[in-house]
């Protein structure tokens, strides 16, 4: 909705009404149309201001509504109509302006932002592109090179930005509507010929050619298969070269394809998958809206390592005090030079004073006994966290929340060290964790919904996603990798090499295929867990026996590996060979290939040919597979859970919407069929073999992933 009033006499005032962040519906869009064309009527009225309420001026077209059938005046007409006036229409922009809302800021004659605004055109996110003229009308008003920056970008900008491109009129410290009813008021009477941006011719700097064609080829590596920003600079071509009305034809021609796309769909459900897992639930019936949090104000990392250090960056950028202990004198030292440089690096570019007095240092545990939450991020070993979860329990404060950055272990087991096992949680950070947007708040069966909400919050403050999951080996995301990397394994000795598997995956969207990725990680990590699971076990003899541990396929390689001293890019050399140790240019290796063909010969393996799909298809399928046997257990309330984490975590790409979304494009009863196929094929690998509740999903006739919920629920009570 939108509401209209006269104020000071001549200025028609629009305001939109659409909580919680005034999305143009179709009611709001019916709403102006209505209300512009009374301004336009009523004599007494000269100049019309456009605001949102609630100091929120709009969060662009209303995403719900691409779902379904559209309906309503369209945003282009309406616009049009704006910018077509005879009386001056101002923008008074509070809060966001973002994608068809700045597009309808775009078509009036001039606009008032809020200091602390924020506009830009997000669309690109989304898979689509500004399609309501915004990809002509803002080249024209700021010239093709920021335009291109900030559509093909979809970042926000604030006002100040804003005023030097150009893009707004004005700002203002003050009240914004008022301030630019004043304006309107001053501007009334005034000729608009000057002041409507489609008539503008489009600026382009002499080389537009050569920045187009930087421009498209820098787009089309980082983009990784996502059609949306190719199409973005298309657009933005066609303003440079083309006439208003022929643009907006190109614009609508190529917005078309984008809409009907499976990008726009994946993208569109990332969007709210997002924010659904901030809307946690656990097994016992605790949510996120009945389980208050805990304010936290001084945190401690123990352990200052990578991980550690990465952490304690990410508390003290957010402003909270930070002890961070490390036992070892040389380490500490290494750790404290690290961490000041990480800050100082990550202050230059925000262009803000360093956190560094955030952080006091220790060498010792009791210096912890005073904070409130304490994160521990030692080596991933059990009986050294157990100690450490001993004499955390000792040494805090009653009520101290005590958590792990285990990437796997047992929570449980830690919390039973402890005299308050309902003050510990996982939270599972993703390397390097000031860095990475993830994190997992993993509850065990005796977290307190207190100590997941107070989690959870931190992770929010911190600016990480965080999603909350069950307690199992791996948790969602390490768990889901196994099958994954085991069959890229099996794949090897069937015939493949890790390049070919690589260029797969990378090509389906992927940053990093997955002998790259594990090169990147260390291979040494993975070793020293299965050698403690008793699978990776020294000198095996030949024959079948050798690929079969503990009743089930076993690929031996990357132990063979690790037994060379080839653990990845640290040592320079692993499933590929690096120039020199820590260099990350990967060059598939000779070596490899002539250990591959003896490995296989060692074991009477005859190499066949392996095509695409089928690396794709066991390699994804296996993995998606275990998604639906963690929503079975209930280790992840919902598959936006598992998506949000494979985006954020595991580089999927996002518009793919993550692999549980992605099974749906594919076609469950697809999924299901392949699954079988391969599980016949290789019976001894559990990890193909279907899961009951992708069973019981093609059963009840593939529903819409929204759906899930109902038969997992449904499932979970048969059991
Ligand atoms: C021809 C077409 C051309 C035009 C295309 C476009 O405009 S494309 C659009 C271009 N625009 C964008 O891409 C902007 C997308 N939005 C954002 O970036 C952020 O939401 C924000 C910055 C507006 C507010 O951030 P914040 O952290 O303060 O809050 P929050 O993020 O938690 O959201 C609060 C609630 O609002 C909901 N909701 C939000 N926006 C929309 C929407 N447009 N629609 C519907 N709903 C929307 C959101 O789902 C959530 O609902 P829930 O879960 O409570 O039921």
């Amino acid at each position: 909705m939108a509401q209209y009033t006269r104020v000071s006499g001549s200025v028609g005032l629009i305001t939109l009404q659409s909580p919680p962040v005034n999305a143009l519906s179709a009611a709001v869009r019916q709403a102006i149309v209505d209300s512009m064309q009374r301004a336009l009527s009523e004599p007494e009225v000269k100049s019309v201001v456009i605001c949102g309420q609630n100091g929120l001026f709009s969060g662009g077209a209303d995403i719900k509504e691409f779902r379904g059938q559209m309906s309503g005046p369209p945003l282009i007409p309406m616009i049009h109509a704006i910018e077509a006036s005879s009386k001056p229409v101002v923008a008074a922009i509070e809060g966001i302006a973002l994608g068809g809302a700045l597009e309808l800021a775009l078509g009036c004659h001039y606009r008032i932002a809020h200091s602390k605004a924020r506009v830009g055109l997000p669309e690109v996110t989304l898979g689509l592109l500004p399609g309501a003229g915004g990809s002509q009308r803002l080249p024209r008003l700021i010239g093709v090179p920021a335009a291109l920056d900030l559509i093909t970008t979809g970042r926000h900008v604030t006002a100040a930005e804003a005023l030097k491109f150009g893009l707004v009129d004005q700002i203002t410290d003050h009240n914004t509507v008022n301030v630019a009813v004043k304006f309107a008021q001053r501007v009334a009477g005034q000729p608009l010929d000057a002041r409507r941006i489609s008539t503008y011719p489009c600026l382009s700097p002499p080389d537009v050619d050569v920045l187009f064609e930087e421009v498209m080829q820098r787009v089309r590596r980082t983009a990784r298969g996502a059609i949306a920003p190719i199409a973005c600079v298309q657009a933005v071509r066609a303003a440079a070269t083309l006439p208003y009305n022929q643009g907006m034809e190109r614009e609508r021609e190529l917005m078309a394809t984008l809409s009907t796309s499976g990008q726009t769909r994946a993208l569109q459900y990332f969007f709210f998958a997002q924010r659904a897992v901030g809307r946690w639930s656990m097994p016992s019936g605790a949510r996120w809206d009945t389980s208050k949090p805990r304010p936290v104000h001084k945190a401690a990392v123990i352990g200052l390592g990578t991980m550690g250090r990465g952490i304690a960056v990410a508390l003290a950028q957010a402003g909270f005090s930070v002890v961070a202990v490390e036992t070892q004198e040389k380490q500490l030292m290494e750790a404290k030079q690290a961490i000041s440089g990480m800050l100082e690096r990550g202050a230059k570019r925000r262009g803000v004073a360093p956190a560094l007095d955030k952080i006091n240092y220790g060498c010792n545990i009791q210096s912890v006994a005073h904070v409130d939450l304490v994160i521990e991020a030692v080596f991933e070993d059990m009986a050294l966290k157990k100690k450490v979860f001993q004499q955390l329990s000792a040494v805090c404060k009653p009520g101290t929340f005590l958590c792990s950055n285990t990437s796997g272990l047992d929570i449980d087991q830690l919390a039973c060290q402890t005299r308050n096992p309902e003050l510990v949680v996982g939270m599972h950070f993703f390397a390097p964790a000031h860095v990475m947007k993830l994190l997992e708040v993993v509850y065990g069966p005796k977290s307190s919904p207190l100590a997941v909400a107070t989690a959870m919050q931190l992770g929010k403050k911190i600016g990480k996603v965080s999603v909350a999951v069950g307690n199992c080996r791996g948790f969602v995301g390490n768990r889901m990798l196994k099958p994954y990397l085991e069959q890229a394994l099996f794949l090897l000795e069937e015939g493949a090499t890790p390049e070919f598997v690589d260029q797969v995956l990378e090509e389906f969207g992927f940053a990093m295929g997955v002998f790259r990725m594990s090169d990147l990680s260390g291979l040494d990590v993975g070793w020293k867990v299965r050698m403690a699971d008793g699978l990776a076990v020294p000198n095996p003899t030949t024959g079948q026996a050798t690929r079969l541990r503990q009743g089930r396929r076993y690929s031996p390689l990357g132990d063979l590996l690790c037994e060379q001293g080839r653990f990845g890019q640290k040592t320079g050399r692993g499933w590929y060979q690096y120039n020199k140790p820590g260099s990350q240019v990967a060059k598939p290796d000779p070596w490899l290939h002539s250990f591959l063909d003896e490995y296989r010969a060692w074991h009477a393996l005859v190499a066949r040919r392996i095509d695409h799909q089928e690396v794709l298809e066991r390699c994804l399928y296996s993995m998606i597979n275990e998604g639906f046997r963690i929503l079975e257990d209930g280790i992840a309330a919902g598959p936006e859970d598992i998506d949000v984490i494979y985006v954020f975590g595991y580089s999927w790409p996002r518009h793919r919407g993550g692999p549980m979304f992605y099974a749906t494009t594919v076609g469950l009863n697809k999924v299901l069929e392949r699954l079988e196929h391969y599980h016949q094929a290789h019976p001894d690998v559990p990890s193909l073999q279907p899961c009951d509740l992708l069973r019981k999903l093609v059963a009840s006739g593939s529903p819409p992933i929204q759906k899930w919920r109902e038969v997992i629920k449904k499932v979970r009570s048969q059991l």
